[in-house]
């Protein structure tokens, strides 16, 4: 088997540093991997164009690191990623890394943000053993971090009754690492700050070091702003004991990993001493110092990692593959790329299967029953007009959640992303998993799929790819063709094809409408899809992931919430369970919440 090559793209103190020597010398003792250390000077001086093309891509910001360039490299080439470059830059603000622990649903201190830059008058009252912001009392003692995550410069404020003043932590200088200043009882007021209660807990920190989601190693220190003085072994090491994690504790680590997509993370935990425990801090990139047993678990999972990318590689486009070849090259490698593109085209032809997914959409395209779907107006036909002015013309109005079409995180999320803001590469020749739960749905109308029923799919069909659009084939496809026939027939109601047996008493609370009866997907299960399968989207053959009958669009939520998206009213027959892939393609509407869609698989 070829090997795996592995770029290193980081500041050359990390790539020189112990931790790394580590781990590359267990990387590279398995044979797998032809490791490419980027040089600092090509990284901070020479184009992206000149870096090696690579494989898989570990890259990570330290002091003076170019992260936007690094990001420039990966959109070129697009490497597989140990740890997402975007997701770096939240880590370098507290304010957006606080957003997305609590997006993710992950424990982190309550907090307050102040940007110092905008207060209006009377908006923050500053008295001795607390400050007042808009009207909410934040007693001391209380932390302020400044929102520059690089900036080490943690304040803690203490009450009167215990001395007052701040203790001002700090990188560590020497044995230091915080100072009291008993003369500091006013808060910053040059930036944005955030502002957090202090947490009891009893001088400790937990720093946790994980490598993938299921690994993770940790470690307790005496707390900084215990008494600033950092107690340190024969070595000179700081002294720090393993600890085991709780299982709630290792659930954070797993959900951190994925929240920043940081295969490789570090962070910090506050476990008070009341018994909670808490994410105060995610460094992304970082290693354990010194620990055997750590470097050769982080080595196997990321060998694992690694070679699970290196089965379906992300592709370099076909113009950059030129452009990266010498002339003389590029002439050689253009005729043999004839004959292959031949050779190519005809076991495309012989092997590749097409899958249309949605459906033509018109008139009689079902939509939701309480908005109106598509009108079409005929500007001009060509039969009417003579050559050569002959041409068709006609405009539409159209609700943009008919047929086939997609729902974008704004459909439901205020500030969420609108259907042009969707990512090509959450959209474009994604792997497909078709989940069918056909049989149940036939007798259930109002069902709804379980995370059981997903795990129970995976154990026939395999499991499900990272960054796949889970489709859930309930067989009422067929319903949609019997919906269209009725629309068609001039026959609409008083019930849809979706309405089951009607009872004009039972209004859905939602839509005020007869409750409809079709089965969709429980918001458990989307939400399990999400956080363990990281699927880029959640397809359904039906009108709305979020069964007829159930109430609060709570699946909506659950997928939309997350930052993926719906495509609904697909038609999922005849599809392969897994081994297919799929794009979708809705119509680039800016600001759009919902637009119609072609959707096609293909299995090679
Ligand atoms: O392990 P520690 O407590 O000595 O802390 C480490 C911390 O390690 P961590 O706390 O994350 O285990 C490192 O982070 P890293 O190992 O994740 O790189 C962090 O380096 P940095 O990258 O924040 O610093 P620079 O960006 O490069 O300035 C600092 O390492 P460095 O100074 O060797 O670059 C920090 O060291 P101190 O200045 O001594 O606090
Ligand atoms: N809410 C809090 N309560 C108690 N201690 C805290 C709190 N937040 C941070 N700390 C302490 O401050 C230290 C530094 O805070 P942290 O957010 O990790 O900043 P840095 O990025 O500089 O390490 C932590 O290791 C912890 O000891």
């Amino acid at each position: 088997m070829a090997k795996i090559t592995v770029g290193i793209c980081c500041m050359k103190k990390k790539l020189n540093s112990d931790s790394m020597a580590e781990l590359l010398q267990r990387l590279q003792a398995t044979g797998k991997f032809t490791i490419i250390r980027f040089k600092e000077s090509m990284i901070l001086h020479e184009p992206v164009e000149n870096w090696p093309i690579v494989a898989c891509l570990l890259a990570f910001a330290s002091s003076g690191f170019p992260l936007p360039k690094a990001i420039q490299y990966q959109r070129l080439r697009n490497p597989w990623l140990v740890n997402a470059l975007e997701e770096q830059e939240i880590l370098t603000d507290r304010v957006q890394m606080y957003e997305r622990l609590t997006e993710a649903g992950i424990p982190c201190p309550p907090h307050t943000v102040i940007d110092h830059g905008s207060v209006e008058p009377g908006e923050l009252v500053q008295e001795l053993d607390s400050i007042t912001w808009r009207g909410q009392v934040l007693p001391k003692p209380f932390v302020e971090k400044p929102q520059d995550a690089d900036d080490h410069a943690v304040w803690i404020y203490h009450v009167s009754g215990e001395g007052g003043g701040a203790t001002k932590l700090h990188r560590k200088k020497g044995n230091q690492s915080s100072i009291r200043d008993l003369t500091q009882s006013h808060i910053r007021e040059n930036g944005m700050y955030v502002y957090e209660p202090f947490m009891e807990t009893g001088g400790l920190d937990i720093k946790v070091y994980a490598v993938g989601e299921t690994y993770a190693h940790a470690e307790v220190r005496k707390a900084p702003a215990v008494d600033g003085r950092v107690e340190r072994d024969a070595n000179g090491k700081e002294v720090r004991q393993t600890i085991e994690l709780t299982e709630e504790e290792k659930n954070m680590s797993r959900m951190v990993v994925r929240a920043f997509k940081q295969s490789v993370c570090g962070f910090d935990i506050l476990r008070t001493t009341d018994g909670h425990s808490m994410v105060c801090d995610v460094n992304g990139f970082s290693f354990v110092k010194g620990n055997k047993e750590y470097f050769d678990n982080a080595a196997m999972n990321l060998t694992k990692m690694l070679v699970k990318s290196s089965v379906n590689p992300p592709r370099t486009p076909l113009r950059q593959r030129i452009r990266q070849q010498s002339w003389f090259k590029a002439i050689g490698n253009f005729c043999s790329m004839i004959s292959k593109l031949l050779l190519f085209c005809y076991i495309d032809i012989a092997m590749a299967k097409h899958w249309d997914c949605g459906w033509a959409l018109d008139e009689c395209s079902p939509s939701w029953p309480t908005v109106c779907a598509l009108r079409r107006t005929v500007i001009r036909a060509p039969e009417t007009t003579e050559p050569p002015l002959a041409r068709g013309k006609q405009a539409f109005e159209l609700n943009g959640g008919t047929g086939t079409h997609v729902d974008a995180p704004s459909h439901f999320i205020a500030g969420g992303r609108t259907i042009d803001q969707l990512r090509l590469n959450e959209l474009v020749d994604v792997p497909l998993a078709v989940v069918d739960v056909s049989t149940v749905c036939n007798t259930d109308p109002d069902h709804q799929v379980t995370q059981d029923e997903l795990t129970a799919d995976e154990e026939i069909q395999g499991r499900i790819l990272p960054g796949s659009l889970v489709c859930v084939r309930t067989g009422w496809a067929a319903r949609h063709r019997e919906a269209e026939t009725r629309l068609r027939e001039g026959s609409p109601g008083p019930w849809t094809v979706y309405h089951g047996k009607g009872c004009e008493e039972d209004l859905h609370p939602d839509y005020k409408l007869p409750r409809m009866h079709f089965p969709g997907v429980s918001a458990a299960g989307a939400e399990w899809l999400v956080q363990n399968r990281d699927m880029v989207g959640l397809g359904v053959d039906t009108l709305s992931p979020d069964a007829g009958a159930s109430e609060g669009f709570k699946t909506h939520h659950a997928v939309l919430g997350a930052d993926r998206y719906i495509v609904e009213n697909l038609n999922l027959e005849g599809l392969p369970a897994r081994g297919a892939r799929v794009t979708v393609a809705p119509t680039a509407l800016r600001g759009a919440p919902e637009a119609p869609a072609r959707v096609f698989a293909t299995l090679a």
